[in-house]
């Protein structure tokens, strides 16, 4: 079905409703079923999306009903209070956002909570303000001058619930999405493909706290009173409750959620003093059976039914090649005396290492010998101890992933990090960050521009994933490739990002014997079509066939440095691998 029909028959739904159930119980029911949705429905996009955990949105909830509830009271017009209310709850996200970047998982989770106590002991104490327990009281919510009686409150909040659900259901199926989901499956990656992930999270967390502030907001005025008392730890975990339960990162899981958290408590009204059991069993009945949520569930018995029907095949672009992907001024990098210490243990000891034009640069070395950190270095996820690395005449020392994408250098992990909930071409989509023009508000309404700018950047992905070999997988999930497949992934999505210099950590390990032939068929590619490889791999038969230059470390230092031929012969080099199982690899290949 059509996108619009549902949103058309959505809306002709909720503007019946009051009709089909003539009882201001129900509208009321209603009223609140639609806010609590709205919460759960931005929630989900930071718990689903962004990966990050909040035990704190009845927080945001109340900061959305107090400056609302404050402003009308102060004379504002409605309208323009919920507009302040959202906005501040917007900023207030950022900024607890700002305070917790550094906090991950368990530790995330506990600035929200202190975030969330720390407003309900304000609005329980601040009683001059707030009117704590005792409650405040609201002038009716007026639109233009008109009291919005029962059914017109309930219609006004539907109209924003469908606006959310539009502008939330664009997001997912954006650039921003993406992106979102792209950071909350691997951080590092998105970095590395050019993704500022502090400021990314900041955003995740300020849309939600939007969303859960305009529904405090609309539940305020629900009574023209509140109290206190709602803004509980309590109201945080049954949100959260309801984004788990109903499937996190789905687009349908809030909907879902919502049913249960919200309607779940009116059913079971007479067993309230057991309501925290309730949810709890049910968070824990969900985990256990439904990891996924009651969404998400569904969802993967119906993949698994589908896959027998195949994968949709996607267009085809008519050409291939990154040689199409823009000009390039070739790769200068150059490394001075470069140190990498952990707790005083010198990993990498003042190297020396430059990088011209469009070579493919061996880096090898036995286990533990410093070239994973030296990737690491150079893909800005260590700042060297000491020492100096300068691109293109530009100190990058200190620059962070996203900062050496922009420049140019990105990377492959030995630890392969797929964004694994995205499909293939989405892997290779999310490269192109750095390439994008069209911004949030282009991207949230879905204008022609955004559309053009979709199409163009999956055709380009498509040119990608035919140049390694995988077009016909574009449309699978990443994580269902093979070994050596997920690797070509890796190197397409790198190769969105446009480098001059493209690090290669460990290319062909575990992959199968043809795979290794097509991983070392798309590195001369790559090198043809003018951008330098730096190559750290065990495969010594593939170091020696593609690298123009081989750099070798032992205990981090460099012991030598040529060609293959040189390499293969020099007697450091053979006694460092000495008693090796690579080393008679490296002397016979
Ligand atoms: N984050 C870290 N903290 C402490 N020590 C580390 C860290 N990362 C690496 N090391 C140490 O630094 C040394 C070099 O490690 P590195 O991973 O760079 O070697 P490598 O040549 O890539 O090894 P391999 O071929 O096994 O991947 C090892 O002794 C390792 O234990």
């Amino acid at each position: 079905m059509k996108k619009w029909l549902l949103y058309l028959l959505i809306a002709l739904a909720l503007y019946f409703f009051p009709w089909l159930f003539p009882s201001s119980y129900y509208v009321h029911m209603a009223q609140g079923f639609l806010y609590t949705y709205i919460v759960v429905a931005g929630l989900n996009l930071l718990v689903g999306l962004s990966g990050q955990l909040s035990l704190g949105h009845a927080g945001f909830y109340a900061i959305g009903a107090y400056v609302t509830g404050l402003c009308t009271v102060a004379g504002v017009p409605f309208l323009l209070s919920l507009l302040l209310g959202v906005l501040i709850c917007a900023g207030a996200g950022g900024l607890v956002a700002m305070l917790s970047l550094r906090a991950k998982g368990p530790y995330l989770a506990m600035v929200t909570i202190a975030f969330g106590l720390l407003v309900e002991i304000v609005a329980n104490r601040w009683v001059e303000v707030t009117g704590g327990p005792a409650g405040l009281y609201l002038p009716e919510a007026k639109l233009f001058g008109l009291g919005l009686g029962t059914v017109s409150y309930y219609w006004f909040i539907a109209v924003i619930a469908l606006v959310v659900t539009v502008l939330i259901d664009n997001l997912f199926t954006s650039r921003y999405g993406r992106t979102f989901r792209a950071m909350g499956n691997s951080e590092v990656a998105a970095a590395t493909a050019g993704v500022h992930v502090r400021n990314w999270k900041v955003l995740a967390f300020a849309i939600s706290a939007c969303t859960a502030g305009l529904g405090g907001a609309l539940f305020a005025f629900q009574n023209a009173y509140f109290n206190s008392d709602t803004f509980t730890f309590d109201k945080s975990i049954l949100f959260l409750v309801g984004v788990i339960v109903g499937g996190a990162g789905t687009r349908l899981g809030p909907l879902v959620g919502t049913i249960v958290i919200f309607l779940l408590p009116q059913w079971v009204q007479s067993l309230y003093n057991y309501h925290l059991l309730i949810f709890g069993g049910i968070l824990l009945l969900s985990l256990i059976a439904l990891p996924e949520g009651i969404v998400g569930g569904i969802q993967r018995i119906f993949k698994q039914r589908n896959q027998y029907s195949g994968t949709p095949s996607l267009p085809a672009p008519d050409s291939d090649g990154p040689s199409q992907m823009g000009s390039r001024d070739g790769a200068d990098l150059n490394v001075q005396a470069a140190v990498m210490e952990f707790d005083g243990f010198r990993a990498v000891d003042a190297i020396d290492l430059q990088i011209k034009g469009s070579e493919v640069r061996g880096l090898i070395g036995p286990n533990g010998s410093g070239k994973s950190t030296t990737v690491n270095m150079l893909s800005g996820v260590y700042v060297p101890t000491k020492g100096k690395l300068s691109w293109k005449g530009v100190d990058v020392t200190s620059f962070p992933p996203h900062r050496m994408a922009a420049a140019g250098i990105t990377r492959t992990f030995q630890n392969l990090q797929l964004f694994h909930e995205l499909t293939v071409l989405e892997n290779v989509m999310l490269g192109f960050h750095l390439h994008y023009r069209k911004g949030f508000a282009a991207n949230i309404l879905h204008t022609p521009g955004f559309l053009r700018e979709e199409s163009h950047f999956r055709a380009e992905a498509m040119r990608l994933l035919q140049f390694v070999g995988l077009a016909e997988k574009a449309g699978e999930q990443a994580a269902a490739l093979s070994y050596g497949q997920q690797r070509l992934v890796e190197i397409a999505r790198a190769l969105a990002t446009k480098p001059d210099l493209l690090i290669l950590d460990e290319p062909a390990a575990g992959a199968s014997l043809y795979e290794v032939d097509n991983i070392v068929r798309v590195i001369r590619k790559v090198k043809d079509s003018g951008i330098a490889i730096l190559l750290v791999e065990h495969h010594m038969e593939i170091v020696m066939n593609v690298c123009d230059t081989i750099t070798v470390l032992d205990f981090g230092k460099k012991i030598a440095e040529g060609d293959p031929a040189f390499i293969k012969n020099h007697p450091q080099v053979i006694e460092a691998y000495l008693g090796g199982e690579e080393v008679t690899k490296l002397v016979v290949g």
